[in-house]
């Protein structure tokens, strides 16, 4: 898939009914959604417990657009062939979660998948600095990781920091946690280009009411229009 800047919205499945994925799945990409982002959470790394390789697996042939996962787990290296099995486009590593994350984006790349590094609020840009040249997307967190619903955490200096080391390399910046129409323009005008939001798409929505979600989508993504060049 060729790079573009393009803001993306990639609603978060935390926020879906999780008795009915499919039809979610179904449900936001009909209503405008560029990425599906699916967050993988082992109530160690994070204290919840959501998603493994076999419920990606399960989604897998639901998503349309793009695959995009999370792991909010460690260790990460043992299963990231399991993440390629299931389908994953972008598989998404913390930082935080081992001490080779360099090892781990080359390996994430060898299974033939994109590959995402994730840093926590307290972490600082320069942590991935010299992952830039391995990785496709930096997920900044604005919120800390493990449930969704949360305040958003200014992170506007990290992430101007982080386009600023980007400079022209194909690298996503990923806002991940709190975003929402009042938020989205601060994130995008700060440099990021894909925006995860789950409680700020799937509020007031079912897959009864799929509109809303459309609604959702669109305020989000309106709201960034001011703040594009
Ligand atoms: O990774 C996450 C939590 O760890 C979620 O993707 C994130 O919190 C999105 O949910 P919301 O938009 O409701 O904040």
């Amino acid at each position: 898939m060729s790079f573009d800047r393009k803001i993306k919205i990639a609603p978060s499945i935390l926020s879906a009914d999780f008795a009915n994925f499919g039809q979610e799945i179904q449900a936001i990409e009909a209503q405008g959604a560029d990425w599906v982002h699916v967050d993988v959470m082992d109530g160690h790394f994070v204290p919840n417990l959501t998603f493994g390789p076999p419920a990606v697996k399960a989604f897998r042939p639901h998503v349309k657009t793009v695959m995009d996962v999370h792991l909010m787990i460690t260790p990460v290296d043992p299963y990231i062939d399991a993440y390629a099995e299931a389908g994953a486009d972008i598989l998404t590593a913390h930082v935080e979660a081992g001490p080779h994350t360099h090892r781990t984006l080359q390996a994430i790349r060898a299974a033939g998948m994109r590959a995402g590094v994730a840093l926590n609020p307290g972490t600082p840009a320069e942590a991935v600095e010299h992952l830039l040249d391995l990785t496709d997307l930096v997920c900044v967190m604005t919120v800390n990781p493990g449930f969704g619903g949360q305040k958003f955490i200014d992170m506007t200096a990290k992430i101007r920091r982080l386009r600023q080391m980007i400079g022209d390399r194909p690298v996503h910046i990923e806002i991940d946690g709190g975003v929402d129409p009042k938020t989205a323009p601060l994130v995008v005008e700060a440099g990021a280009d894909v925006l995860v939001a789950g409680s700020a798409v799937f509020k007031g929505g079912s897959v009864s009411n799929p509109g809303v979600y459309g609604e959702n989508i669109r305020a989000i993504r309106n709201a960034t229009q001011s703040v594009m060049a």
